[in-house]
């Protein structure tokens, strides 16, 4: 996927370029010319996009995709070359008028509804509800899975971070380098940000979507440099006065005067490092934010003796040259007690010369950091600002999969069913509505299906809430605030609800996370959300059940 492409094609501009309708499991395509020969051509078709359970252990899930998805439908076309490639690539008895059919094909018979993007959602209520003629429907399946599979895991796992960090706490997108190939890192710093996550290193995904980008430098950058020789110029000019400053012999002078503060003799911190963060300050003199860890990953004190003196050497160079430093990155060792000491460090810096700023330095820490990591160092003390996060969060190596499913549940106006020795995977048929019922205290109570030719619940009446195949297992719920979780984003060939800008989905997810009680958010074994079903739509299923179930027979 080349990123000129991505970039520089208008149309595209907004949409990864590689989601086309070829992006598919063949079997859409021979199911759909077995369907264009039996004449099914103008068959109707509902489906349901949804997924059976929540990831990471636990018991929510963040919504995400679904603008990718309406972006699918407004550019799904076949070319001349996916014809071209289809003609060649499928079996040589296929009528050429399938060709043409295929050619013509659009979403503009397709009616999608679907759950606003960044709410919270639950097993077995339908994401997306995909209505229309049965051959596109079905062409559809495998692009909007994959467009909402993995958006919603990405976020849901950005989610997860964001609650275990707390709201004070900055966390950054590094995994583009260890995230699973190219589309899969721009997708997980894009839902990373729906998430919670406040920036990211991608670039492409900055400009592509209009996320922050940020970021430090690497252990190289400090390699690279072995002594003060190896600076070529030093000179920095004064932020107000336009004066020269040396910023070379004023580091060297503050690492003398520090050596009081911080208990090491200059000779200990490494030249070529001084010389990396002196190069460092020159770039970026009101930006420097510095990577401390790169002489010693094992002793601690090695950040204290050369990281931490050259840095805060640097720091009050800058300060003389009239700008102040942004801080520090850890990326080995123990972070709670490295970040501890650093602060201490910058405290005891702030009091001994009159800086108070230097007490509110940025300590970034990364390194293999995942949401156990997080709370444990919560748990231990620690002095960490902003945490860098790849591998863990962009692959989210918890769970690598979300299940969404697609179902057919209604054809030509008939339900249809799919049985299942596992009842857990048996389909609810039919043209369903969902709704989300609120208890007395605010809080989101239960989600209920029901059929679409039901009435909607009301505030104040009783409703009857069944559990879908558990008989004895309902309850009446008063509701206090009712929320009908479907609009319909696509009809008649174009989108007919806005999906909302990136920061929108990404406040909607914090909104909608509010909703759920405590205990349905915590870490370790959290309360399940309860999904029903209304009485009619309990009757419906179970009958339709039985009349699809063959009655076998014992010999
Ligand atoms: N105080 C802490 N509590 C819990 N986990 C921590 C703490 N400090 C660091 N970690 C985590 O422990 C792991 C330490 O990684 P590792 O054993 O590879 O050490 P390292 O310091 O990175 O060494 P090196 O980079 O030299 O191999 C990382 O996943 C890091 O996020
Ligand atoms: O640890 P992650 O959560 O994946 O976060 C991203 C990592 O990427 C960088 O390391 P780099 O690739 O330079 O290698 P390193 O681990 O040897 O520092 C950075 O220093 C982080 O450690
Ligand atoms: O900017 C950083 O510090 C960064 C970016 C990517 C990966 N690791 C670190
Ligand atoms: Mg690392």
């Amino acid at each position: 996927m080349s990123c000129d492409y991505l970039i520089n094609n208008k149309e595209m501009a907004r949409q990864n370029g590689i989601v086309q309708p070829l992006l598919t499991d063949l079997y859409q395509i021979t199911m759909a010319y077995a369907y264009w020969k039996s004449g099914k051509v103008d068959d109707t078709a509902v489906f349901d996009l949804f997924f059976r359970t929540n990831p990471f252990q636990g018991e929510f899930t963040i919504f995400a995709g679904l603008e990718e998805c309406l972006k699918f439908l407004e550019n799904f076309h076949y070319s001349d070359s996916d014809i071209e490639y289809l003609v060649q690539t499928l079996p040589p008895n296929i009528e050429p008028e399938f060709f043409e059919y295929l050619k013509d094909l659009t979403c503009k018979d397709i009616k999608l509804s679907a759950i606003e993007e960044g709410s919270v959602v639950f097993p077995r209520v339908p994401l997306l509800r995909v209505e229309g003629p049965l051959i596109i429907t079905q062409l559809l399946e495998t692009t909007l899975l994959t467009l909402v599979n993995f958006a919603s895991l990405m976020a849901t796992n950005a989610a997860r971070y964001r609650m275990v960090a707390g709201k004070n706490v900055s966390l950054l997108e590094f995994g583009l380098r260890r995230a699973q190939g190219p589309d899969g890192g721009l997708s997980a710093s894009k839902y990373s940000y729906i998430g919670g996550f406040d920036g990211t290193s991608n670039v492409l995904a900055g400009k592509m979507f209009n996320i922050p980008v940020k970021g430090t430098h690497a252990h190289s950058f400090v390699t690279s440099f072995s002594t003060l020789d190896d600076l070529h110029t030093a000179v920095l000019l004064h932020a107000e006065t336009q004066k020269q400053c040396n910023l070379l012999e004023l580091a060297v002078e503050w690492r003398r005067r520090l050596s009081a503060v911080i208990d090491v003799s200059p000779e200990e911190a490494s030249d070529g490092e001084l010389a990396a963060l002196i190069s460092y300050a020159q770039a970026f003199p009101s930006g420097f934010l510095a990577l401390v860890d790169t002489y010693d990953v094992k002793s601690y004190a090695f950040l204290n003796r050369s990281g931490l003196l050259n840095f805060c050497a640097v720091a009050l160079a800058l300060n003389d040259c009239g700008y102040r430093a942004v801080g520090i990155r850890i990326d080995s060792g123990d972070l709670a007690y490295l970040s501890v000491l650093a602060r201490d460090t910058f405290h005891q810096v702030a009091e001994k010369f009159q800086l108070p700023w230097f007490n509110h330095l940025t300590i970034v820490a990364s390194n293999d950091i995942n949401e156990e990591t997080i709370l444990s160092l919560h748990e231990q003390g620690h002095a960490i600002d902003c945490f860098g996060i790849g591998t863990h969060l962009v692959t989210c190596q918890r769970q690598p999969a979300l299940g969404c499913v697609y179902k057919l549940v209604e054809i030509n106006g008939q339900p249809r069913i799919k049985l299942s020795q596992d009842v857990g995977k048996v389909t609810i048929p039919g043209h369903k509505e969902a709704y989300r019922l609120f208890g007395a205290d605010g809080h989101a109570l239960i989600d209920l299906l029901q059929r679409s030719s039901e009435p909607a619940p009301e505030v104040g009446q009783k409703v009857l809430c069944r559990h879908p195949f558990q008989e004895s297992k309902r309850a009446y719920v008063i509701p206090s605030k009712v929320e009908h979780l479907y609009k319909i984003y696509w009809k008649e060939g174009r989108i007919c609800t806005f999906p909302k800008p990136l920061v929108e989905v990404r406040e909607r997810v914090q909104s909608s996370l509010r909703t759920l009680r405590q205990d349905i958010k915590r870490n370790l074994n959290p309360t399940p959300y309860k999904v029903a079903v209304s009485d009619d739509l309990y009757t419906f299923i179970h009958e339709l059940w039985l009349q699809n179930a063959p009655i076998g027979e014992l010999s």
